[in-house]
């Protein structure tokens, strides 16, 4: 059989989010069991990577539907700095593949301050089952590719499914389907701006991802993934923390993406792709702002959600950019010597199997 690639799971995450949003209440019922042991005032979500971005893509719309205050912390820093945790917190250690050494020592901490450890995954049958008191998958199936795609939109969309199923706002339902259905626009739309594009998408040399609210976390995203696969420098910046200091080495060669979240700041967000549009020709915008619609770097679609469901729509844009730029030009293959670096400095268990063969 043919190796699947992250292509193929970006043209299969809108019926897996289709399919999760139609059960959703079995979906999100062993969470919510959780949550019915104690008042709940603050979330902490305990991730890294991808599933760190995708809690980022979340979080706008979790807080604004739940009620809830949202942290996000890495495992690194919740282990060793930041491990505090409040009568009234919900802590998720989230980690797709269960098997990255750092969720798994946060387990460890949550235990050992005789709290819950809770664990969100993509595959409850992983090593994290041995530390946690309960794993719950959040519904993405098999994800065999490394570089996650399905696990990210899954994984958002379940944190959105379990706000709504925790405050009982089922009409929020509604807008989850647009966003799903503008997901799957995305993946015909992005395939042909990457197309329009190549010369200069092909020829990155470093690229900047900027965006804000619950783009910040498409960002974040955007700059891990493209520096994942196409191997080159890429960094998330704020919209207006990029011209606070990274936009003063611009130079024509400059890759720099905006995501606007077509919201109250669209306007600035306008100002700022406009300003770097004067110094490199390198510069995208994702947008359904009207007066840039015969803009050609301009990417809009025929509808929007609300900013904080953005994240649901553009991500397929950042997937298909990583995955059709590294495929053609063979740059996913990792350097020899990382295998040294891994030797010393694991991430993983030894259970993880690199399906990618880049190793
Ligand atoms: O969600 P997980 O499985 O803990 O992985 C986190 C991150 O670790 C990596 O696999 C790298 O080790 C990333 O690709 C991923 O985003």
């Amino acid at each position: 059989m043919e190796k699947l690639t992250m292509l193929d799971y970006v043209k299969e995450t809108p019926g897996v989010l289709r399919t999760n949003i139609e059960q959703y209440t079995a979906l999100v019922e062993p969470l919510m069991k959780e949550v019915q042991k104690k008042e709940i005032k603050r979330i902490l979500l305990v991730a890294s990577g991808s599933s760190h971005n995708a809690c980022y893509c979340a979080r706008s719309f979790v807080e604004k539907v739940s009620g809830l205050e949202v942290r996000i912390i890495t495992p690194y820093t919740f282990t060793y700095y930041e491990n505090d945790i409040k009568e009234n917190d919900l802590v998720l250690v989230v980690t797709q593949s269960g098997l990255s050494t750092n969720a798994i020592e946060a387990l460890k901490i949550i235990k050992k301050n005789q709290c819950r450890a809770i664990c969100l995954t993509g595959n409850k049958n992983s090593d994290v089952k041995d530390v946690a008191d309960v794993v719950i998958e959040y519904g993405v199936g098999e994800e065999l590719v490394g570089y996650v795609t399905k696990g990210v939109s899954s994984l958002a969309l379940f944190l959105d499914l379990f706000a709504i199923a925790y405050s009982g706002k089922n009409e929020y339902l509604e807008e989850l389907k647009k966003a799903v259905h503008l997901n799957e626009e995305m993946i015909g739309k992005a395939t042909n701006f990457i197309q329009l594009h190549y010369k200069e998408f092909s020829s990155m040399s470093w690229v900047y991802s900027c965006g804000a609210g619950a783009n910040y976390g498409t960002a974040l995203e955007s700059a891990l993934k493209m520096g994942e696969t196409i191997h080159i420098p890429s960094c998330c910046y704020e919209i207006e923390e990029y011209i606070h200091g990274p936009n003063l080495q611009l130079t024509p060669q400059y890759n720099v993406i905006f995501f606007d979240g077509n919201d109250v700041a669209s306007h600035r967000v306008e100002q700022v792709y406009k300003a770097t549009r004067k110094v490199s020709e390198r510069a995208y915008l994702i947008s359904n702002n009207p007066g840039l619609a015969d803009d050609d770097h301009v990417l809009s679609l025929s509808d929007t959600v609300s900013s904080e469901l953005c994240p649901l729509v553009y991500l397929p844009f950042v997937q298909l950019l990583s995955f059709i730029i590294s495929d053609d030009l063979h740059s996913i293959y990792q350097h020899p010597l990382l295998k040294e670096f891994k030797a010393i400095a694991a991430a993983k268990t030894e259970n993880f199997v690199n399906y990618d063969g880049d190793d």
